[in-house]
């Protein structure tokens, strides 16, 4: 009898597809309602891979174009100008995704009460299907271990497939991307972004970890998606990816996390995501 209901809590548990574990424990009774449903794993992709590697390799290129020029132009200059040039760093990344993506998002406290920090649209429009943000963070296959980083870490993202994903910019889960990102570098070639773990990334999309659970008022206007990263990505672009693997063993293709929205977004707007979502 309790066997058996514990494997009924077991597949219900096994059923949610994205969940930040402490969240989920203390918010589900209250926010029922906010739960995304989907009929089949197959169907939960809003837009096909193709579409996200599209987007994100527009954006890279008008990066790296956009950062090639700008330390041209700052080469020589002195280092009383630093402040100026992270300013104009910031600049130059959001004229980056506003030309190749049509809007700019950023980080700002939320709408809710209580909700800390928020993610929202700034400038533009952002059409429905887009690739919105990016979760950023240290990959962790289900098998490997990941208790220290996990402790009191409301960032913790989880797959379908049991991969996760620690997108906390601070203490060591900071330490350990930074750690696997110098560990990946190719010769001269930077395999991920470290700068998420700063208050001005590199790859302005970098920031969907802030990204706030929808409620009764506020419905969810993006869901996230997971992307692999195919293995004709272009090593000069992978720069500007947000996640690293925590080991060096895993054969499987980068696994990044998208969020897509469900909606045309308005400037103005902060977004929302679904927290939960229940595979039929
Ligand atoms: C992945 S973080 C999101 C970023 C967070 N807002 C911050 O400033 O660090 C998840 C945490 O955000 C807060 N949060 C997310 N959605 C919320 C909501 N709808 N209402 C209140 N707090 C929320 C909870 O503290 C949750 O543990």
């Amino acid at each position: 009898m309790l066997r058996r209901a514990l494997n009924r809590v077991q597949e219900n548990w096994k059923s949610y597809r994205h969940r930040f574990v402490p969240w989920v424990v203390l918010n589900l009774s209250k926010n029922e309602k906010t739960l995304r449903q989907v009929t089949d794993r197959s169907k939960d992709k809003l837009v096909p891979d193709q579409e996200v590697s599209e987007s994100l390799l527009q954006l890279f290129s008008v990066l790296l174009r956009s950062h090639g020029a700008d330390h041209e132009e700052l080469r020589g200059a002195q280092s009383h100008l630093l402040r100026k040039e992270t300013t104009k760093q910031h600049q130059c990344e959001q004229e980056a995704m506003l030309r190749s993506l049509g809007f700019c998002i950023a980080r700002k406290p939320s709408t809710l009460p209580f909700a800390g920090t928020g993610v929202f649209v700034t400038k533009g429009c952002v059409s429905k299907g887009a690739t919105v943000a990016m979760y950023p963070g240290t990959v962790y296959q289900a098998y490997e271990p990941i208790l220290l980083q996990s402790i009191r870490n409301p960032f913790v993202f989880r797959c379908i497939d049991g991969v996760l994903i620690d997108g906390n910019d601070k203490g060591i889960s900071k330490v350990v991307f930074k750690s696997c990102s110098g560990r990946d570098r190719m010769g001269p070639f930077l395999m991920s972004d470290t700068s998420w773990l700063s208050s001005s990334p590199q790859n302005p999309l970098a920031v969907g970890q802030y990204v706030n659970n929808c409620s009764n008022e506020y419905p969810a206007n993006v869901c996230y998606q997971e992307f692999d990263v195919p293995d004709k990505f272009p090593i000069m672009l992978r720069q500007y990816l947000p996640n690293v693997n925590y080991s060096t063993d895993s054969q499987r293709p980068l696994r990044c996390v998208v969020l897509v929205s469900l909606r045309d977004i308005t400037a103005g707007e902060e977004l929302f995501s679904n927290y939960f979502t229940i595979v039929h």
